[in-house]
């Protein structure tokens, strides 16, 4: 039945603007939208919480495939409460980032959260956005995009961001982590950051958020 509900799915690396797209792409059509990487993030914090290493494989399934979590949709953007704590605020922070990519390679544990987004899958319809939406979670999704940007670009937003939330931040050292992800979340066993096959890969360099969302809506409804 679930698989009559079509997807969307976009996938790419940190900061290329995944979330911001889905998120007014969701809204454009009146559909659910999935932040999967914030799965991730929370199982980070789960972890961090609960004194389980990023490689403990033992100790991170039970936690997987049990995470208390909440997703509120609120006007601007979403709250995430885990084990009744607001968290909001602290799965965005680069530390929670670079441990959830680590958590991610672990087969299993990915094996453990691929329920929970398959989930999403709503009438009347889902705008997906991860690393491996339309490679692993969704392979049958109606339309694929791979949204990238030069890593120095990608950098340079997390940096305005994140200076904009009143955060002092390095944007040499947003760029080393941007690139240490990049190169873990590409080269991994399982589920590794590839464009699907099938999928329009969109660089987003020199795009504005205007022009990525005006090409993808044109991608989606030739696809219709
Ligand atoms: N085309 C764009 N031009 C300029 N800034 C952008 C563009 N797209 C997104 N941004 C900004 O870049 C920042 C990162 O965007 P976003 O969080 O959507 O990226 P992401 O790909 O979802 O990253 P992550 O995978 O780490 O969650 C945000 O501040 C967003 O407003
Ligand atoms: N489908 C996904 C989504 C995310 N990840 C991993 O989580 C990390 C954080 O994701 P963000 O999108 O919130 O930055 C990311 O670096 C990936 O390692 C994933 O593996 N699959």
């Amino acid at each position: 039945m679930l698989e009559t509900v079509p997807v969307i799915t976009i996938d790419g690396p940190s900061g290329a603007g995944k979330g911001t797209v889905s998120a007014l792409l969701a809204k454009h059509l009146g559909w659910q939208f999935l932040d999967s990487g914030a799965l991730y993030r929370v199982l980070a914090i789960a972890a961090m919480h609960h004194q389980i290493e990023a490689d403990d494989e033992q100790g991170l399934i039970p936690l997987a495939s049990g995470l208390d979590v909440t997703f509120i949709g609120q006007e601007h953007g979403c709250k995430v409460v885990l084990e009744g704590e607001d968290v909001s605020d602290l799965i965005r922070t680069e530390e929670v980032g670079a441990f959830a990519s680590k958590v991610a390679s672990i087969p299993t544990v990915r094996e453990a959260l691929l329920r929970r987004q398959r989930a999403f899958r709503e009438m009347p319809g889902l705008v997906a956005d991860g690393r491996d939406m339309g490679t692993v979670v969704f392979p049958n999704a109606k339309a694929k995009i791979f949204l990238t940007a030069s890593a120095e670009e990608r950098a340079q937003r997390r940096y305005n961001q994140l200076k904009a939330s009143g955060r002092n931040v390095s944007i040499d050292n947003l760029l080393q982590d941007i690139k240490a992800r990049d190169e873990r979340d590409m080269n991994r066993s399982v589920a590794p950051l590839v464009p699907a096959d099938d999928a329009l890969v969109l660089d987003s360099t020199s795009l504005s958020v205007k022009q990525v969302l005006d090409s993808v809506i044109e991608f989606v409804s030739q696809k219709q």
